[in-house]
C-alpha cells in the first residue's frame, strides 16, 4: 500500500476517476433538466451560458455531456467486467484443461487477437441490433481474448516455479493449483490489465456511439454527444471539442492508473540495467591517492525516499589493481558498481564528494562513447549477458563499430583475437554462432572478451564466476588475472565468496548492510588475518584446504538489516558475539587499523580497558 502511496501517476490517475465518479452521481440532479430541455437555441456557440454550445434540438451539450457521465462510466465497468471474468475465466479453464486443450485454446486465442475488435463489434451491433447492451456485450467479449492470452501466459510462466513443482508432487489438482498457487500471483498484471481494458472499453464504447450504431436515442453517452456535436464542427467546434476532452480526460485518468499500478506493484521494474543515472554532488573532500584510476568518495545510492540503498562508501582502485569487494547478498555491492558504471536504475540515484574513473567525471555527464569504451563489465549470468536472437559476432563487435568507428572486418578481427585470447575455442566460428549454441563457460569467456575489446580502464566483474562449476570458475579467474597482468586493466571483482575474492584480488573492501566495514590487503585476507567481526565470520564460513573434514562449517546467524531499517549503531550489532551498548548506539566510523581501516568499535576495547584497569 505505501508503494501504492508513492506513485504520484496513481494518484493522480485515481483523483481523476473518483472525480468522473462523483459527476456520474451527481451531474443527472445538477443538469438533468437542461440536458433535456429542447429550445429553439439551436446550434448556439460555446458562451458563458452555455460552455459547450448547443445542438440541433437546443440542447445545452455541456449539461448533456455531464449527464452523459453516468452511462458511460457504468457501461465502461460492465465492459471491463465481462472482459475480465470472460478472458480469465477462459485463460484459466484452458489451462487447467490440460496441455492439448491448452495449445488449441491458444490458437483460438491468437486468431481472436488478430481479428480487429471493432470489426467484431460491429458484426455483433449488425446481428444483434444497436444499443447499449450489445455495445456492452459487443466491446466486452472483444477484449476478452487480451485478458485469456495474459491468463494462460502468466500461468505457464509460473507453473515452472518450484512451489508450483512441489504442489503438483503433492499431487493437488489443477483446479486447486490455479486457485490457490496461480491466480494469486498473477494477481498484479491482470490488476493492471483491468484498468488498461477500462481505458481500451472507454475509447471503444465512445467510437460505437460517434458511429451511431452504439447508445441510442433517448439514451446518450460521451460518443453520442460527440456526435450530435459534430454537425457544425467547422462554425462551431466547442459542441466537438467539449465531449472529445472528456474522453480524453477520463482516458487519461485510466491510463495514469494502468502505468502507477504497473510501477507500483513491480518496483523491480526499475532494476533494468542500461539506464544512466542522474548522479548528485555532495561537497567533496578528497581523501584518496591522487594517482588513483578510479574514486568513489562518500558514494550513497539513494531510493526516491531517501533510504540509503549505499551509505556513504569511500574507495580508491589504483591503475592496474584488482579490487574485490565482499559481502552477503545485499550488501549494496552491485549498486556500488553500478553507480561506477553511471548504470543504476532509473529510480535510484547516485550522491557522492567525487566519482571518477580515469578522467570521467561520474558527477557530470561523461561522454557515452567514453564511457562504454573506458568501463567494461561482466556480468554473473554469462546466459543473459548476450541477447539470444543476435548472432555473437554482431553483439561482441557492437561497441567497438559503434563508438571506435571501425570497420565492420577490423572489428570481426580483433573480436576473434579477443575470443582467441580468452580461450574460446574456434573463435571465427563463434562470431557466426548464437549465444545458445556455447556452453556456460565459454559464454563467459566471450563476454570477457566482448568486454575487453574496447580496451576498457575499468573491469567490473560482477559475480563472474557465480554461476559456473568449479573447474571453469578457477579459468574465467585466471582470464581476468592475466587480462589484468597483460594489459594493466584494473578489475573491481564483485563476489560473495572470499575464496573467489583471495584467488585474484590485490585489495579487498568489505562490505555490510550497505557500508563498508573493513578495508584489507589480500595477504591478510588469505591468513585470516582481519579486524572486524564481520569479515572474521565471513573468513570462518569459507571452506578451505586445512578446514577438517569431521567438522561442519561456522555459519553467521541471524540476517543483515535491510537499508531502511539499519540500526542507529553498528548495522552488525545484532548478529556480533562481541557487540556491547556502545555497538548499538553508535555507528563506528572507518578508522586506519594496521594495514587496512575497520569500522568496529571493539578495536578501541582493549585501550580502554586497559585504562581502567591502570
Ligand atoms: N532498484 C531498487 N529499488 C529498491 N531496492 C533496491 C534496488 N536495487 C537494489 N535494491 C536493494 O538494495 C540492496 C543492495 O542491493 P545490491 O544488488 O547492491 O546487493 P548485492 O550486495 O550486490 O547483493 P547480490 O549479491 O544479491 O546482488 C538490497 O537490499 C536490494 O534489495
Amino acid at each position: 500500500m505505501q508503494q501504492l502511496r508513492r506513485s504520484p501517476a496513481l494518484m493522480l490517475g485515481l483523483a481523476g476517476l473518483a472525480l468522473f465518479v462523483v459527476l456520474g452521481i451527481i451531474a443527472p440532479y445538477i443538469w438533468g433538466d437542461r440536458a433535456e430541455t429542447l429550445t429553439d437555441q439551436t446550434h448556439l456557440a460555446a458562451s458563458a451560458e452555455h460552455w459547450f454550445g448547443t445542438d440541433a434540438l437546443g440542447r445545452d451539450i455541456f449539461a448533456r455531456t455531464m449527464v452523459a457521465t453516468r452511462l458511460t462510466l457504468l457501461m465502461c465497468l460492465a465492459t471491463t467486467a465481462i472482459a475480465a471474468v470472460g478472458g480469465i475465466g477462459f485463460g484459466a479453464a484452458i489451462w487447467v484443461a490440460g496441455p492439448r486443450v491448452r495449445a488449441l485454446g491458444q490458437r483460438v486465442i491468437d486468431v481472436l487477437i488478430s481479428y480487429p475488435s471493432v470489426i467484431f463489434a460491429l458484426v455483433m451491433v449488425a446481428v444483434l441490433g444497436p444499443g447499449v447492451g450489445t455495445s456492452i456485450v459487443a466491446i466486452g467479449l472483444a477484449t476478452c481474448p487480451a485478458f485469456a492470452r495474459l491468463t494462460t501466459n502468466l500461468a505457464a510462466s509460473i507453473a515452472g516455479r518450484d512451489f508450483v513443482s512441489t504442489a503438483r508432487l503433492l499431487g493437488v489438482s489443477p483446479a486447486r493449483l490455479l486457485r490457490r498457487h496461480i491466480l494469486p500471483n498473477i494477481a498484479e498484471p491482470l490488476l493492471v490489465l483491468l484498468s488498461v481494458a477500462f481505458t481500451i472499453s472507454l475509447k471503444a464504447l465512445s467510437g460505437l456511439s460517434f458511429l451511431g450504431v452504439g447508445v441510442q436515442a433517448p439514451d446518450y453517452d460521451w460518443g453520442s454527444v460527440l456526435n450530435k456535436g459534430l454537425e457544425g464542427i467547422y462554425l462551431n467546434p466547442w459542441p466537438a471539442l467539449g465531449p472529445s476532452l472528456v474522453i480524453i480526460l477520463a482516458g487519461l485518468a485510466g491510463g495514469l492508473i494502468g502505468d502507477g499500478l504497473a510501477a507500483a506493484v513491480n518496483p523491480a521494474a526499475g532494476r533494468r540495467r542500461g539506464y544512466r543515472a542522474k548522479v548528485e554532488a555532495v561537497t567533496a573532500v578528497p581523501s584518496y591517492d591522487e594517482d588513483a584510476l578510479a574514486v568513489a568518495d562518500r558514494l550513497s545510492v539513494v531510493l526516491p525516499d531517501g533510504t540509503r540503498l549505499v551509505d556513504e562508501v569511500s574507495f580508491a582502485i589504483k591503475p592496474g589493481e584488482v579490487l574485490g569487494l565482499v559481502g552477503e547478498s545485499g550488501s549494496g555491492k552491485s549498486l556500488t558498481a553500478m553507480a561506477l558504471a553511471k548504470l543504476l536504475p532509473d529510480d535510484l540515484r547516485a550522491v557522492a564528494g567525487t566519482l571518477k574513473v580515469g578522467d570521467l567525471d561520474l558527477n557530470g555527464k561523461p561522454p557515452a562513447s567514453r564511457l562504454a569504451t573506458e568501463i567494461g563489465i561482466v556480468y554473473q549470468d554469462p546466459s543473459a549477458s548476450f541477447n539470444p536472437t543476435l548472432k555473437l559476432g554482431g553483439q561482441l563487435t557492437e561497441a567497438l563499430r559503434t563508438h571506435g568507428r571501425t570497420s565492420k572486418k577490423a572489428a570481426a578481427r580483433q573480436a576473434v583475437d579477443q575470443l582467441a585470447a580468452a580461450r574460446v575455442t574456434l573463435p571465427e566460428q563463434r562470431l557466426k554462432q548464437y549465444p545458445h549454441e556455447l556452453s556456460g563457460g565459454m559464454r563467459q569467456r566471450a563476454m570477457i572478451a566482448s568486454a575487453l575489446l574496447t580496451s576498457p580502464k575499468l573491469l567490473i566483474a560482477d559475480e563472474p564466476t557465480t554461476a559456473l562449476d568449479v573447474t571453469v570458475q578457477a579459468e574465467v579467474l585466471g582470464l581476468l588475472r592475466e587480462a589484468n597482468e597483460r594489459d594493466g586493466t584494473a578489475i573491481l571483482l564483485i563476489s560473495h565468496d572470499v575464496g573467489v575474492i583471495s584467488a585474484i584480488c590485490d585489495r579487498v573492501v568489505v562490505m555490510y548492510a550497505g557500508r563498508i566495514v573493513e578495508t584489507l590487503p589480500i595477504e591478510r585476507l588469505r591468513a585470516g588475518d582481519a579486524d572486524h567481526p564481520y569479515t572474521q565470520a565471513l573468513l570462518a564460513a569459507t571452506p578451505t584446504l586445512h578446514s577438517p573434514v569431521d567438522e561442519p562449517l561456522s555459519s553467521i546467524p541471524g540476517r543483515p538489516p535491510h537499508p531502511a531499517s539499519r540500526p542507529a549503531g553498528c548495522a552488525f550489532a545484532p548478529r556480533c558475539p562481541l557487540a556491547r551498548q556502545q555497538c548499538h548506539d553508535e555507528l563506528p566510523l572507518l578508522a586506519v587499523h594496521g594495514t587496512g581501516a575497520t569500522a568496529c568499535h571493539a578495536l578501541t576495547w582493549d585501550k580502554q580497558d586497559e585504562e581502567v584497569v591502570a
